[in-house]
């Protein structure tokens, strides 16, 4: 028999490479995504608040206190909880002004849209999250009437968190509002915290009746701190929290104009009851990319994109 024209033996099909994994847990109330290198994140549906992120040896990045509320009774004291469409209260701003602190995001239940793997890539994973006015509770429909709709992505990279909010006006009048991404890292001593990347930015410091200041040098921590930065550098430029003078973290910014930077010392976290331990706060500090100062104005059918992206340094 002629075997000239046999057929080669097929080249084996190289196998694909793992895949992140995503799976949606205790009763479709949370979604978690790890990577095939061991990076994972978790995002509670209430908020479409993170709640952790580990590294590939499963080190813990950010704060979470350990009473706080998952079962969607209030805002989750740690992670990272996103604010919109107020930052903190603002009486004097009448469309907003019946608002709860931080806004409704944060305390309301979101959607999981679903997870996309950026094309060619089998290292990262996005996980999408999905809140309108249409499945907005409706006592706080009626509390801040318009008609809008978020789309909040959580991705996750070996080494790198990124959150993104894409916030469109889907109705016929324009909108006001602030957001701020409020992620509590998780730090060893807030004593030998340094966050540097801010200095010669001008601060409002909310502990001193609105007072404006100018940072001199990395913020290091000593007492109660509630500032709002507003970096003198473009957002590319990382704002770095650094623990016994070696960075830990970098954060970037897209399109949000102010940082604010909060630990509450002793005395404000024994007086919040979800703050737990009592000493958490040694553990902790928040640096919140934000755009916090005056309003965003969203026209009819308008759409505002902003992110933060957190690198392990
Ligand atoms: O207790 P919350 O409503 O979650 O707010 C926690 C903190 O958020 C931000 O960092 C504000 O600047 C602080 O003034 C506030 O205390």
């Amino acid at each position: 028999m002629d075997r000239r024209n046999k057929p080669s033996a097929l080249a084996s099909t190289p196998a694909a490479p793992p895949q992140p994994t995503v799976d949606i847990t205790h009763e479709h109330s949370r979604v978690s995504a790890t990577l095939p290198t061991g990076e994972r994140v978790e995002v509670l549906l209430h908020g479409a608040n993170v709640l952790s992120w580990k590294d590939a040896a499963g080190q813990e990045k950010l704060w979470l206190s350990e009473s706080a509320a998952l079962d969607g009774s209030k805002p989750v004291r740690g992670g990272i909880p996103v604010v919109f469409p107020v930052f903190g209260t603002a009486p004097d701003h009448e469309a907003t002004s019946k608002l709860p602190q931080h806004g409704f995001a944060r305390n309301s239940r979101w959607e999981f849209l679903g997870r996309s793997t950026s094309e060619g890539s089998s290292s990262s994973v996005k996980l999408d999250f999905g809140l309108s006015s249409e499945n907005l509770a409706e006592g706080v429909k009626a509390l801040w009437p318009y008609k809008f709709n978020l789309i909040y992505s959580v991705s996750l990279d070996p080494e790198s968190l990124s959150t993104s909010l894409v916030v469109t006006n889907d109705g016929d009048v324009s909108f006001d509002f602030q957001t701020l991404l409020h992620t509590y890292f998780k730090v060893n001593d807030i004593s030998s915290i340094e966050v540097s990347g801010l200095e010669d930015s001008e601060f409002i410091d909310k502990l001193a009746s609105q007072a404006v200041s100018k940072q001199s040098g990395a913020i290091a921590f000593s007492g109660e701190t509630d500032r709002i930065y507003t970096p003198a550098k473009g957002p590319k430029h990382p704002v770095v929290i650094s623990d016994g003078g070696k960075p830990v973290f970098r954060i970037v910014r897209d399109n949000l104009d102010q940082v604010v930077v909060w630990n509450p010392w002793v005395d404000k976290a024994a007086a919040t009851a979800d703050f737990t331990p009592n000493d958490g706060w040694k553990n902790m500090v928040c640096v919140e990319p934000g755009s916090v100062k005056g309003w965003q104005k969203l026209d009819a059918g308008d759409a505002f994109e902003a992110a933060q992206s957190i690198t392990l340094a």
